[in-house]
């Protein structure tokens, strides 16, 4: 990480979102602390979002069975006794055709380069492949310690999962493989463990009752968004932007108003449905995690708006914080 890491964790503090960690216990402390940023790359679908999840044991990434739709960078931080792992979750890099697209591999890319780990996720139930090698490729120059991490194990048999670890490890020069499932849990605290070996000696980054830093509009935002996804059954991932636009607390109520954009007129009437069916199904869903977000009661208002290719818009994507 960089030198000024302290610092920039501590600026951090002060748009933090506060929930109570589950402070996870190390059995063995051997009296070294080790603090430090990690993060899981991979092709699409890989299960990079599921993994943080599981890992810092509430749902803060949001998952989708929809590729890329991990947009922000959002941290997860691990607190133990031993050990503070702050988790890095990116979009996947991939071919840019847009300039939201160039964007978020700048982005991947300044990541990767300010961790002390990184683990590459190779699905156990698909081939290795070019995107595979591609990803691989890229860790050459990183001083990062570069694990590979097998993910969704549950999926194959022991037979396919030993001849997936060996194409794997033929692909680079690996620290470690770590075969893993977030689903079933199997091997996560194992993974956590080696992790947190490769981190170097420093003292605690966050405080222990911080589990995130991503402001909590982004949160809310990206909680809308992945609503508005489950919805639309043909693929607009992408035309899809979420801004939180107000948020004002009146005793036990929260007032939020969200502005869903999209890029043209049909995508916004497949949002709305008919009289408006859908968008309140997107609404009710939402609020219902956003209240067990904020803990507390929620008024969700969301206008549906139309912002032309704003995918190709500098000043749009600036609006809509990429
Ligand atoms: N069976 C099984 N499914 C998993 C596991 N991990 C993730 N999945 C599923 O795989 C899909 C993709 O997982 P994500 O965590 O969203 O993948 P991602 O790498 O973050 O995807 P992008 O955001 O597209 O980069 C989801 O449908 C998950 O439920 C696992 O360990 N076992």
């Amino acid at each position: 990480m960089t030198t000024n890491r302290e610092q920039r964790a501590k600026q951090d503090v002060g748009q933090k979102v506060h929930r109570h960690a589950e402070a996870a216990r190390s059995d063995a402390t051997n009296g070294t602390y080790r603090a430090g940023f990690a993060c899981f790359v991979g092709r699409p679908n890989a299960g990079k979002s599921t993994l943080t999840n599981a890992i810092i044991g509430q749902k803060i990434a949001i998952t989708s069975s929809k590729p890329q739709t991990t947009r922000h960078v959002i941290r997860g931080i691990l607190h133990r006794e031993d050990a503070q792992l702050v988790l890095v979750d990116t979009p996947g890099l991939h071919r840019p055709r847009t300039l939201l697209g160039e964007r978020l591999n700048d982005l991947v890319r300044e990541v990767w380069s300010e961790v002390d780990v990184i683990g590459v996720c190779f699905p156990a139930d698909e081939p290795v492949g070019r995107g595979d090698r591609f990803i691989s490729a890229e860790m050459a120059e990183l001083k990062a310690t570069v694990l590979a991490v097998v993910t969704k194990v549950d999926l194959v048999s022991p037979q396919r999962l030993a001849e997936h670890l060996l194409a794997v490890s033929k692909l680079y020069a690996f620290a470690e493989i770590v075969p893993v499932s977030a689903v079933s849990g199997h091997q996560v605290s194992h993974l956590v463990d080696v992790m947190i070996k490769y981190l170097p000696e420093s003292p605690q980054l966050y405080p222990d009752d911080v589990l995130t830093d991503e402001p909590e509009q982004m949160l809310i935002a990206e909680l809308i968004r992945e609503a508005a996804l489950e919805g639309v059954r043909d693929e607009l991932p992408h035309s899809i932007a979420v801004l939180v636009e107000e948020m004002m607390v009146e005793g036990a109520l929260t007032k939020i108003y969200a502005d869903l954009y999209v890029e043209r007129d049909s995508q916004k009437s497949i949002v709305i449905g008919a009289r408006g069916a859908r968008l309140k199904e997107v609404g009710s869903q939402a609020r219902r995690e956003i209240e067990q977000l904020l803990g507390g009661k929620v008024y969700l208002d969301l206008h549906v708006r139309v912002a032309k290719e704003w995918q190709r818009d500098p000043r749009q994507l600036r609006k809509l914080g990429f």
